[in-house]
């Protein structure tokens, strides 16, 4: 487990800023959603947490350490789901061991037996065991992005970061997969963050949530503190109806 510290992270693209002055610590073991509308800066702000992105102002510290390049500890999940189509999910999941292995041996499978129990149980923590000689490529878009969480999680890594990892997929096969990211973080003692744009899923989800609207932080809190106001602050007039189940604040609130 790993704990991190945002401190005023600044991100510009030329004359567009992405992220201003963002800070926040997360504790060991927390599960974060960030939320926002398109173009808010969630993915800016984990590729920075991963180092991926040259950060303009502030730093990022994990366990007190700068990060200033991708981490071993840190795993990324992807909107895509990056996987080889060729390979079979085992397969895939295997190759979150390539930091240990080198990539010839990581597709090559000559890894210690180890790492090839590792990839099956990361399977089994997907729920996809079963499916483990399957060729990605004729698995469906969810269970190939549970692949992609397995793969993660044979990285062996303190730190997961989620860049919408249900973007692309239906309303069911989305539950599926952050219902497994949920469990997948909690039996490994993982810190968590994962950026989503649906509201009801980061409620089902979500332990802790960070708001983003342009760049800014505009919430930090827990679900009990997610009420319409704060909803309606994060995605301004975008049309959030049917996206967020009334809480018990908001009903004592408007009684
Ligand atoms: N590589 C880049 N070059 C220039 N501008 C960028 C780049 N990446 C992001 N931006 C800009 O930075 C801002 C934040 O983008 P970012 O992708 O972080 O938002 P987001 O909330 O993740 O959006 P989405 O949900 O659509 O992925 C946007 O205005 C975007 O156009």
């Amino acid at each position: 487990m790993s704990r991190i510290t945002v401190d005023g992270l600044t991100k510009h693209y030329g004359e567009t800023v992405a992220l201003n002055e963002v800070s926040f610590e997360i504790p060991e073991g927390e599960f974060v959603i960030v939320l926002g509308v398109s173009g808010s800066g969630k993915s800016t702000l984990l590729r920075c947490m991963n180092g991926l992105t040259p950060i303009t102002g502030g730093e990022v510290r994990i366990d007190g350490t700068p990060v200033t390049q991708p981490r071993e500890d840190t795993a990324m999940i992807f909107q895509q789901h990056n996987i080889i189509g060729q390979l079979s999910a085992y397969g895939n999941a295997l190759t979150g061991s390539l930091n240990r292995n080198g990539y010839l041996r990581s597709v090559l499978q000559f890894q210690p037996r180890e790492d090839k129990y590792q990839a099956l149980e990361a399977l089994e923590t997907v729920g996809l065991l079963d499916e483990a000689r399957q060729r990605a490529s004729r698995m469906s878009g969810g269970q190939q992005q549970r692949v992609g969480i397995a793969r993660a999680l044979v990285q062996n890594p303190d730190i997961l970061l989620a860049d919408e990892p249900v973007a692309s997929l239906d309303p069911g096969s989305a539950q599926q997969v952050m219902g497994y990211l949920r469990t997948a973080a909690e039996r490994r003692d993982l810190t968590a963050i994962s950026s989503l744009h649906q509201v009801n899923l980061a409620r089902k989800f979500g332990e802790r949530f960070i708001g983003l609207r342009d760049g800014r932080k505009v919430f930090d809190g827990y679900r009990e503190d997610v009420t319409m106001d704060v909803i309606d602050e994060i995605y301004g007039d975008i049309d959030t109806e049917g996206l967020f189940a009334r809480t018990d604040a908001d009903r004592e609130a408007t009684a």
